[in-house]
């Protein structure tokens, strides 16, 4: 099996970019840990949410998640709620839904340590 965070993403904005199917996504989801595939209105996304230290320790999050999402040129949406909970949703707004270039942010984003930005209680 090909380790996705050594793969690159693509451009999105191919014409015969299409969205993977809920299954193609199910069959993924076990390559990046502590992801969830939720559905929103349809369209299917990776979200994942994090309990970090402080407001400024979750704006260091995003800016590490950032460099990542530069260097990949593709890039997620970021909500920081209630001071402290940070959630990241990556889909693929070209074709809305997800791509496999989704699954390789997500797995770049798992290789980052993030450990001391985050709250040692539900961490997770
Ligand atoms: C050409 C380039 O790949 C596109 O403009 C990118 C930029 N980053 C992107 N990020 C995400 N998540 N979806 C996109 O469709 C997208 N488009």
């Amino acid at each position: 099996m090909d380790d996705l965070s050594s793969k690159k993403c693509v451009p999105c904005n191919s014409k015969d970019m299409q969205p993977m199917t809920e299954q193609a996504a199910n069959e993924l989801i076990p390559q990046v840990a502590g992801w969830s595939l939720v559905n929103e209105g349809g369209i299917f996304k990776l979200n994942r949410s994090w309990k970090v230290k402080s407001f400024t320790k979750g704006l260091e999050l995003f800016k590490l998640i950032a460099d990542v999402a530069e260097a990949e040129a593709h890039h997620p949406d970021l909500h920081l709620v209630g001071w402290n909970n940070v959630t990241i949703e990556i889909w693929t707004h070209a074709v809305g839904g997800l791509t496999e270039n989704d699954f390789i942010l997500a797995a770049k984003i798992n290789g980052l340590d993030l450990q001391h930005l985050l709250r040692r209680k539900a961490a997770a």
